[in-house]
C-alpha cells in the first residue's frame, strides 16, 4: 500500500485509472518482494498522434461504436495529462499541427509547379535561341560566300588582266591569310578560267564548319570579343564620317566659289566687339578668337577690336568691309527739316520770362485760368513745367513754365531752341529790371520775338508807358513807339488784358508761320526730368515735329526706353502726342538733362548702340560738347565761318561801368569786325550768365566782380572763358586784340630788282632757264617774280631757281648775270623783264 500510495503521490496514478486496456505485470524481487506494475499499452498509441490511431479507432468502431468517441476523448485526456496541457489546448495544437502541414504540402507542390515552370520556360528559350543562332549563321555563311563570290570574280579579272601565269598568283594568293572558304571560290574561279591549282591545299573542308560552329557557339553570348568587333564596325563609320567632315572644313577654308557667296558686307565702327563683329560677319566668334590666337592675340569674345584689327579680321575671313565713323549712329537721329508739304500748322510755344516777382506765374496762371501760384511757396515758381492752353477762340499755345532764364538758355545751348516767342512780363509798377535786361538778352541771342506784358496795370502807382519807354533803352521798341514789339498791358490778378494777349501770342505765331510735319517718329526736347520713387523717370518732354506714341523707342541725350506711357498736365494718360505737344513720358532708364533732343527710334538695339556710343564719347571726352566759348575758340569760329562779330558778355562792378565798358567795347571795330556785347549787367558772374554765354559761343568779360561757385563749375563744364579785369582799358584792349587778330593780315609788296633775259636755255629736268642780267636793285632765290613783256604782266608766279655759273645761289646783284628759272612756267623769250618783289605780311590795327 505504501507503494501505491507513493505512486500516487508521484503522479502516476492516473494509469491505473485506465485499468481496462492495461494489463497488469507481477514482478518479482529478490527477497520474496514482489510488485504489480501496470502495463499501460494505449500510451503508445495516444503518443503516436490522432492520425494513427484513426484506422484503429475506425475498427474499434466497428467493433463497438458506441464505445469510440469516448475512447477517443480518453485517449485525448490521457495524452493531455501526459503532456500537462488541457483536452482543449491539446486539441488545438493538434490541430495547428495539422494545419502547418497541410499549408506545408501546399507550398511544397507549389514551389515544384514554379520549378517545372521555369525548367519549361528555359527550355523555350534555349530553343529559341538556337533558332537564332541558327538563323544568324546562316546569312553570314551567305554572307560570306557572296564575299567570296566576289573577290573570286575581282581577282580573276585580275588575273586575267595581269601577265603571269595564274596559278602562280593563284599559290601566292592562297598563301594569303584568308578565309578557306574564300580561297576556294577564288581558286575554283581560277579553276574555271583554266588555271592550275594545288588539289591538296584544295579547301580543307574540316576547319570551316569546325570554326563556324564556334562562333556559332559563341554568337549567342555577350563577349567582349563581340562588343570589341561590334565597335570596330561602328568607329569605323564615325572615323570616315569625321574625315568626310574635316574634308568639308578644309574645303570651306581654302575658299573656293562657295565662299564667294556668302562673302557680306560688314559694317565696321571705330570699335566693336569680337562677339558683334562674328555675328556681323555670320561666322563662329570662337572662329575668330582662334584666328587671333594664330596671330598671337589672346582675346576673349566680349574683347573690344579697333576698326583696324576688325577689318583685317573681316578680310581674312573673305567678307567686305564697309568702314563707319562711330558718329554714324546718330545720322538720321534727328533728321533734315521735313518736306514743306509735309508740314501742317502748330500751335506757338511759348516762354514767359522776367524779373522776379513782376507776375510770371500769375499771368501763366491767369492764361490757364488755374490757380497754380497759390499751392506754391511763397508764390514762386520751383519747376518747369509744360502745358497746353485752348484758347476761347479754340486756338492752342504751349507754354514752357521755365524756372528763370537758366533753363532757357540751357536748352538753346544743347541745341534744343524750343521756344518760339517770349512774353517779356515787366511790372508796370516796378519798370525795367537787371533780369527784365538779361530776359531780353537771351531772347534776343535766341532771336526769339518778344511780346510785351506791362503786368499789373491795377496797381494804383502802376505806369505802363514808363516801362515802354525804358525798354527803348534795351532796343524793344514796341509798335506804339513805332517799333514792331507787340506790348500788352495785363493784371494777372484781375484777369484783365488776357484776352489781348493770347492774340498777341496768335498773331506772332501767324507770322511766324509754325509748322510740323505730325505723320512722322517724333523729335523733340526734354524740358524736364526728374526719378520718380513709385514712377521711377518720368521726363516731360515737348514735341517738335512727328507723333510721339505709347510703346515708341525713344532715346533722349545718354537715356532711352520704351514709352509706358504719356501723360498729359492734368495726370491724363494720353494715346499719342504730336507737334507742340508737350507730355510726360514715362519707361526710360534714367533721367535726361533738360535741353537733350530726343527721338524715336526703330528698335532697341539701334537706341542701345546710340546710347552706348554717347557714353562712350562722354567718357572719353570730359570736354564740352557744346563748342565752347573761350577767346580762342571764338576766334578760330569767326575766322573759319568769316563771322565778323564778336558776341561778348560783359559783367560789372556797378552799372555805370557796365555801360562804359559796353559803349567802349561796341566803338572798336571797322566794317570788317566788330564786338558785339550780348549782355552788359551789373553784379557778379552768374550761372544764367554762364550759360548765355554758353549758347551764343561768347567769353565773360567780368570786371571787378567774380563768378560764384556754381557758375565757375558751369563754365568749366560748358567751355565758358570767363576773364577777370580791374582795369577798363585792359578790357579794351584784349577786345581790340582779339578783333585785330581777325582782321586778314595786310600783304605789303616792296620790289627788289629788275632783270633782263638775254637768252632761254632748255635744260632737262628743269625746262627754260633764263639767262639775265640783273639790271636794278637784287634778285633774291625764292622770291615773287612778275614777266613783263612789252610792259606787259604776262605772268606771276616765283622763282624756282637762281644760279650763278652752276651753283645756286642766295642772291644775285645788279651788274652781275645769272640763271633764272621760274615756278611752273616755261614761256621765257628773250628781251623779257623780269620784275622781282617781296611780300611782307603787316598786321592790322584798328
Ligand atoms: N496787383 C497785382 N499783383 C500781381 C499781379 N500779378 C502778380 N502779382 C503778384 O506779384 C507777386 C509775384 O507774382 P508771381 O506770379 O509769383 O511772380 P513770378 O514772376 O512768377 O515770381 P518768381 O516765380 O519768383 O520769378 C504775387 O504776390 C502776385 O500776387 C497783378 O497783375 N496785379
Amino acid at each position: 500500500m505504501s507503494d501505491a500510495d507513493e505512486r500516487n503521490s508521484s503522479g502516476r496514478k492516473p494509469l491505473s485509472l485506465g485499468g481496462r486496456k492495461s494489463g497488469t505485470v507481477q514482478q518479482s524481487f529478490s527477497r520474496g518482494r514482489s510488485k504489480a506494475v501496470v502495463v499501460e499499452k494505449k500510451r503508445k498509441r495516444a503518443a503516436s498522434g490522432a492520425g494513427k490511431d484513426a484506422p484503429a479507432a475506425k475498427d474499434e468502431k466497428a467493433a463497438a461504436p458506441a464505445s469510440d468517441k469516448e475512447k477517443a476523448r480518453a485517449a485525448l485526456a490521457a495524452k493531455a495529462k501526459q503532456l500537462g496541457l488541457s483536452e482543449e489546448e491539446l486539441l488545438r495544437r493538434q490541430k495547428a499541427i495539422q494545419r502547418a502541414r497541410s499549408e506545408a504540402a501546399e507550398r511544397d507542390a507549389e514551389r515544384k509547379a514554379e520549378e517545372e515552370e521555369r525548367r519549361q520556360r528555359a527550355e523555350e528559350e534555349k530553343r529559341k535561341l538556337e533558332e537564332q543562332k541558327a538563323r544568324e549563321e546562316a546569312e553570314r555563311r551567305e554572307r560570306e560566300e557572296e564575299e567570296a563570290r566576289r573577290r573570286a570574280e575581282e581577282e580573276a579579272a585580275a588575273a586575267e588582266a595581269a601577265a603571269p601565269p595564274p596559278d602562280e598568283d593563284a599559290a601566292k594568293r592562297a598563301r594569303k591569310p584568308e578565309k578557306d572558304k574564300e580561297r576556294d571560290q577564288a581558286k575554283s574561279a581560277l579553276e574555271e578560267m583554266g588555271g592550275r591549282v594545288k588539289s591538296k591545299k584544295a579547301a580543307p573542308e574540316k576547319p570551316a564548319p569546325s570554326r563556324t560552329k564556334d562562333q556559332r557557339r559563341r554568337q549567342g553570348k555577350l563577349t567582349i570579343q563581340n562588343l570589341v568587333e561590334d565597335d570596330e564596325d561602328r568607329q569605323r563609320s564615325l572615323a570616315s564620317m569625321r574625315r568626310a567632315r574635316e574634308r568639308e572644313r578644309q574645303r570651306r577654308a581654302q575658299g573656293g566659289g562657295d565662299r564667294e557667296k556668302v562673302a557680306r558686307e560688314v559694317v565696321i565702327p571705330e570699335h566693336i566687339t569680337i562677339q558683334e563683329l562674328a555675328n556681323r560677319m555670320a561666322e563662329r566668334a570662337a572662329d575668330v578668337v582662334k584666328f587671333l590666337m594664330t596671330q598671337g592675340q589672346m582675346v576673349r569674345v566680349n574683347d573690344v577690336l579697333e576698326a583696324d584689327d576688325a577689318e583685317l579680321i573681316v578680310e581674312e575671313f573673305g567678307h567686305k568691309v564697309k568702314r563707319v565713323s562711330e558718329a554714324d549712329v546718330e545720322e538720321g537721329l534727328i533728321s533734315e527739316d521735313d518736306a514743306e508739304e509735309t508740314k501742317k500748322p502748330r500751335p506757338p510755344v511759348v516762354t514767359v520770362m522776367g524779373h522776379v516777382d513782376h507776375g510770371k506765374t500769375s499771368l501763366l496762371d491767369a492764361l490757364r485760368a488755374t490757380d497754380v501760384a497759390a499751392g506754391e511757396a511763397g508764390g514762386i515758381t520751383q519747376h518747369i513745367g509744360a502745358y497746353q492752353v485752348q484758347l476761347k477762340s479754340g486756338d492752342r499755345i504751349t507754354f514752357l513754365d521755365t524756372p528763370g532764364h537758366a533753363a532757357f538758355s540751357s536748352m538753346r545751348s544743347r541745341g534744343a531752341q524750343a521756344t518760339d516767342i517770349v512774353i517779356l512780363v515787366v511790372a508796370a509798377d516796378d519798370g525795367v529790371m537787371p533780369q527784365t535786361i538779361e530776359a531780353i538778352n537771351h531772347a534776343k541771342a535766341a532771336e526769339v520775338p518778344i511780346i510785351v506784358a506791362v503786368n499789373k496795370i491795377d496797381k494804383p502807382d502802376s505806369n505802363p508807358d514808363r516801362v515802354l519807354q525804358e525798354l527803348l533803352q534795351h532796343e524793344i521798341i514796341v509798335e506804339s513807339m513805332g517799333g514792331e514789339v507787340q506790348a500788352v498791358s495785363v493784371s494777372a490778378t484781375e484777369k484783365t488784358g488776357l484776352d489781348e494777349l493770347a492774340e498777341a501770342i496768335t498773331l506772332q505765331a501767324e507770322l511766324l508761320e509754325l509748322k510740323a510735319n505730325p505723320d512722322r517718329s517724333a523729335e523733340g526736347v526734354i524740358i524736364e526730368s526728374q526719378v520718380d520713387k513709385g514712377r521711377g523717370p518720368v521726363a516731360t518732354l515737348l514735341v517738335k515735329r512727328g507723333t510721339l506714341k505709347r510703346g515708341d523707342i525713344v532715346v533722349a541725350g545718354a537715356h532711352w526706353g520704351k514709352v509706358r506711357a504719356l501723360i498729359n498736365e492734368r495726370g491724363q494718360q494720353m494715346k499719342e502726342a504730336g507737334p507742340a505737344l508737350p507730355a510726360e513720358i514715362l519707361g526710360l532708364d534714367g533721367a535726361p538733362e533738360p535741353g537733350e533732343l530726343f527721338a524715336v527710334v526703330e528698335n532697341e538695339g539701334r537706341a542701345r548702340e546710340i546710347v552706348e556710343y554717347r557714353e562712350r564719347k562722354r567718357r572719353e571726352s570730359a570736354a564740352p560738347t557744346t563748342g565752347g566759348a573761350s577767346l580762342e575758340q571764338m576766334m578760330a569760329k569767326l575766322q573759319e565761318s568769316e563771322l565778323q562779330e564778336m558776341p561778348l558778355v560783359v559783367k560789372a562792378d556797378v552799372q555805370g561801368s557796365a555801360e562804359a565798358i559796353q559803349t567802349a567795347l561796341e566803338k572798336l571795330g571797322n566794317e570788317e569786325v566788330r564786338a558785339r556785347v550780348i549782355h552788359a549787367a551789373p553784379g557778379g558772374v552768374s550761372e544764367s550768365d554762364v550759360l548765355l554765354a554758353s549758347s551764343s559761343g561768347a567769353p565773360i568779360f567780368a570786371f571787378n566782380v567774380r563768378a560764384n561757385k556754381q557758375a565757375r563749375e558751369l563754365a568749366e563744364t560748358e567751355g565758358v572763358e570767363i576773364r577777370y579785369y580791374s582795369v577798363i582799358y585792359d578790357v579794351i584792349d584784349d577786345v581790340k586784340a582779339t578783333l585785330e587778330g581777325l582782321l586778314a593780315p595786310e600783304k605789303r609788296e616792296t620790289f627788289i630788282g629788275y632783270a633782263e633775259v638775254l637768252e632761254v636755255f632748255s635744260v632737262s629736268k628743269v625746262g627754260k632757264v633764263a639767262g639775265c642780267r640783273v639790271t636794278d636793285g637784287v634778285v633774291k632765290r625764292g622770291c615773287g617774280v612778275r614777266l613783263l613783256r612789252d610792259d606787259t604782266v604776262i605772268h606771276e608766279g616765283e622763282l624756282a631757281t637762281l644760279k650763278r655759273f652752276k651753283d645756286e645761289v642766295p642772291e644775285v646783284r645788279a651788274g652781275t648775270e645769272c640763271g633764272m628759272a621760274f615756278v611752273n612756267y616755261q614761256d621765257i623769250q628773250k628781251g623779257d623783264q623780269i620784275e622781282c618783289f617781296e611780300v611782307e605780311e603787316v598786321e592790322r590795327k584798328l
